[in-house]
C-alpha cells in the first residue's frame, strides 16, 4: 500500500490570504477558462462562478459566442471574448464541459497554444487527451472513469499496487501534477509524497462539481504563483469540499441536505473565512 499524506484546513491556510490594501485586482490573481461549448455552456457558467467566489481578482473567458452569452448573463463581472486572456494570466482552466469529438481546427491550436505556455493550467475532462504533450506546468483532473481512460491511453494499464501507486505513477509519466477525484481525492506531483483530501461529504457527489473544482483551483493557483503546484492543488481541493461541507450544513455532525453544484461555488468565501478566521 502507498502513503498518502491526510490534507488539513492548516495546510489550507498556507495558500489562503486575505486581501490587503496593497492589492488590485491583477494581484489578488487572474484566471482564463476555455470551458463549456454549445453543449454543455453550463460548465462554463460553473467555473467561472467558482473562479470568482475563490477569490481570484480578475476572470476571463473565452470560447463560443452563446456560451460567452450565459456566463455574462450570470457573472457580468467576466471579461468574455472568441480569444480573450493572452495577457498577464496567471492560471488557464480548460476542458470542463467540452467533447473532444466536437473539437474544431481553430479550438485545437487555441488548446495547444495554452498547454505550451508558460502559465500552470488546470486540465479538466474534454481536454485531458492534451496533458501528455503539455510543456506548461500542469494539474490533470480526472474522476474515476476519466482517470481509467488516461491510464489506458498513456500505456500504464497493466496493474499497480493501489490507486495513490497509479496516481503517482501517472505523475511520472505526464511531468505534472495528478488530482484524481472522488470522495477521497488523490494528489500527487513528479516527485514528492501522494496528498490525500477527503470531501467530508457525499452530498457532493452531484453533476457540475468537478467543474466547479477546476475554477476553484485556477483561482487558487492563480493567487499562489510561486507555491508547490500540487500543494496549492490540494488547497484548493479542501476549499472546495469545505464549501460543500457548509452548503450541506453537515458542520454540526447532522446528516445534511442535497445540494447542487452553484450552492457549492456560492459557499466558498465563507469556506475562505472560515479558513481565515
Ligand atoms: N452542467 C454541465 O454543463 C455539466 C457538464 N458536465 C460535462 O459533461 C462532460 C461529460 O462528463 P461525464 O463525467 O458526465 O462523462 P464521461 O467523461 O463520458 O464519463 C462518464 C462515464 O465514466 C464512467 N465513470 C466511472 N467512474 C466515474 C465517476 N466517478 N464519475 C463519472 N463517471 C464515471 C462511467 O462509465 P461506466 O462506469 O458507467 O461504464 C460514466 O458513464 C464533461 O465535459 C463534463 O465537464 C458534467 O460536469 C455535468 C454538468
Ligand atoms: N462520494 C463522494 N463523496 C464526496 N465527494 C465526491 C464523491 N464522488 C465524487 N465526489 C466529488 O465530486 C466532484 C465530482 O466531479 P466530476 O466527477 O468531475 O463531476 P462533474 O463532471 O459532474 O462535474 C469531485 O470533486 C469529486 O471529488
Amino acid at each position: 500500500m502507498s502513503e498518502a499524506r491526510e490534507w488539513s484546513r492548516v495546510d489550507t491556510a498556507r495558500f489562503v490570504r486575505a486581501a490587503t490594501r496593497d492589492d488590485d485586482k491583477y494581484s489578488r490573481g487572474v484566471v482564463a477558462l476555455r470551458t463549456g461549448s454549445p453543449a454543455y455552456p453550463g460548465a462554463a457558467v460553473l467555473g467561472v462562478e467558482a473562479a470568482w467566489r475563490a477569490g481570484a481578482g480578475f476572470v476571463r473567458y473565452a470560447g463560443e459566442q452563446r456560451v460567452i452569452d450565459a456566463v455574462l448573463a450570470r457573472r457580468p463581472e467576466t471579461v468574455g471574448g472568441p480569444d480573450t486572456g493572452r495577457t498577464r494570466v496567471g492560471a488557464w482552466v480548460i476542458g470542463s464541459g467540452t467533447d473532444p469529438e466536437e473539437r474544431t481546427d481553430a479550438e485545437a491550436r487555441a488548446l495547444r497554444e495554452i498547454v505550451s505556455g508558460t502559465a500552470p493550467v488546470v486540465i479538466d475532462a474534454g481536454a485531458l487527451d492534451l496533458a501528455s504533450g503539455a510543456t506548461a506546468p500542469v494539474v490533470v483532473t480526472p474522476h474515476a472513469g476519466e482517470f481509467a481512460r488516461l491510464r489506458e491511453r498513456l500505456g500504464l494499464a497493466d496493474a499497480d499496487q493501489d490507486t495513490a501507486a497509479e496516481v503517482r505513477r501517472m505523475a511520472a509519466e505526464l511531468h505534472g501534477v495528478v488530482l484524481r477525484k472522488g470522495a477521497r481525492t488523490l494528489i500527487a506531483g513528479p516527485d514528492g509524497p501522494v496528498i490525500a483530501v477527503d470531501a467530508g461529504t457525499g452530498w457532493l457527489a452531484t453533476a457540475g462539481t468537478g467543474d466547479v473544482l477546476a475554477g476553484v483551483l485556477g483561482a487558487v493557483i492563480a493567487a499562489n504563483p510561486c507555491a508547490p503546484l500540487a500543494e496549492v492543488a490540494a488547497a484548493g481541493t479542501w476549499l472546495h469540499g469545505h464549501a460543500a461541507r457548509i452548503a450541506a450544513g453537515v458542520g454540526g455532525g447532522g446528516t445534511g441536505h442535497p445540494i447542487v453544484a452553484l450552492d457549492v461555488a456560492e459557499a466558498l468565501p465563507l469556506a475562505i473565512a472560515d479558513v481565515l478566521s
